[in-house]
């Protein structure tokens, strides 16, 4: 099976070298296409992955397609490739922010198949993918056979975690998984900072930190405690934590995490709308 990807940005370069780099992926089956040729040669020369030189190319050779184009250049992109798309019966994928099923499929309807559904897969990764700790919601339209979906479970599986969701979730979704990210990237680096404050050298403050994060998340995922029971482990009577803890709680912490998140969704929702 080939995969291919159109569009060579942040987020296919993160999928494309952690599908490569698991190993799960030979670099022969991976095809890619950016209207940037710098890009695209990038990835070819760094990985072995094939390198076409037009999105019609990338869909003859691919059995499924996946478009990793920002938004605002999703409806260009699959008008122009649709009749292909159907004739060919591609199964496409697309990462997209604020761009439902529905709308995609609108795209791609072509008098080249009258009555004809292209299969359809909306799949929200993260950037971690990179590295091989990404996690992924994904979900098919009616068109889309159980083993396409798994197929595409099988490729996002390759570069993290993968769960299937109801489309009505993806909203919540990208602010908690697929935007979060950068939340966690800022707190590490508000960690640092404050170590920087306090006389610590920034890029020593900044790997502590990650650690200190990362075995966090870590105790979270494998404890039987929920995260609010481990807060009290940590929080000694009198001690330092708890002093620390009230403190952010005196600036809003839990609400100031809620209000990110619930803007994410916002954005999202006005995404889908058409915003
Ligand atoms: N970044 C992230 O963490 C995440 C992003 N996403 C989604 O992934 C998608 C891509 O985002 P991201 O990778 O950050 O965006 P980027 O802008 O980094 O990458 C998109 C790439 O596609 C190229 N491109 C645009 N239109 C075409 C076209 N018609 N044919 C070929 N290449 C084209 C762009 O070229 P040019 O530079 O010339 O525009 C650019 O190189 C978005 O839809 C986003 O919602 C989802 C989850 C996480
Ligand atoms: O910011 C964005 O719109 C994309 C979607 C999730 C992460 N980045």
């Amino acid at each position: 099976m080939t995969v291919g990807f159109i569009g060579t940005g942040n987020m296919a370069n993160a999928i494309v070298r952690g599908m490569v780099g698991s190993g799960g992926f030979p670099a022969g089956d991976v095809v890619v296409f950016d209207r940037n040729a710098s890009k695209r040669d990038l990835l070819g020369s760094d990985l072995g992955v094939r390198v076409v030189a037009s999105a019609e190319e990338l869909v003859e050779a691919s059995d499924v397609v996946v478009v990793s184009v920002k938004p605002q250049g999703i409806p260009a992109l699959l008008t122009g490739l649709a009749d292909q798309i159907a004739d060919r019966r591609r199964v496409v994928v697309s990462i997209a922010a604020g761009t439902p099923l529905e709308r995609l499929e609108s795209f791609l309807t072509t008098d080249a198949a009258p009555g004809a559904q292209t299969a359809v897969v909306r799949v929200m990764p993260n950037v971690n993918a990179m590295i091989g700790a990404g996690m992924s919601a994904v979900t098919g339209n009616e068109a889309a056979t159980a083993e396409d979906v798994a197929t595409v479970l099988d490729v996002f599986r390759a570069v993290g975690e993968v769960v299937e969701i109801p489309e009505s979730q993806f909203s919540t979704y990208t602010a908690i998984a697929g935007s979060s990210p950068a939340f966690t990237y800022l707190f590490i680096d508000a960690l640092s900072r404050a170590a920087v404050a306090g006389g610590m050298p920034k890029a020593q403050a900044t790997q502590i930190a990650a650690q200190a994060v990362l075995g966090s998340a870590k105790m979270v995922r494998e404890s039987d405690k929920s995260p609010w029971d481990l807060i009290d482990t940590v929080c000694s009577p009198g001690g330092t934590t708890v002093a620390g803890l009230l403190a952010l709680e005196d600036r809003g912490f839990l609400s100031t995490v809620a209000h990110g998140v619930g803007a994410t969704i916002a954005r999202d929702k006005e995404m889908n709308a058409g915003g």
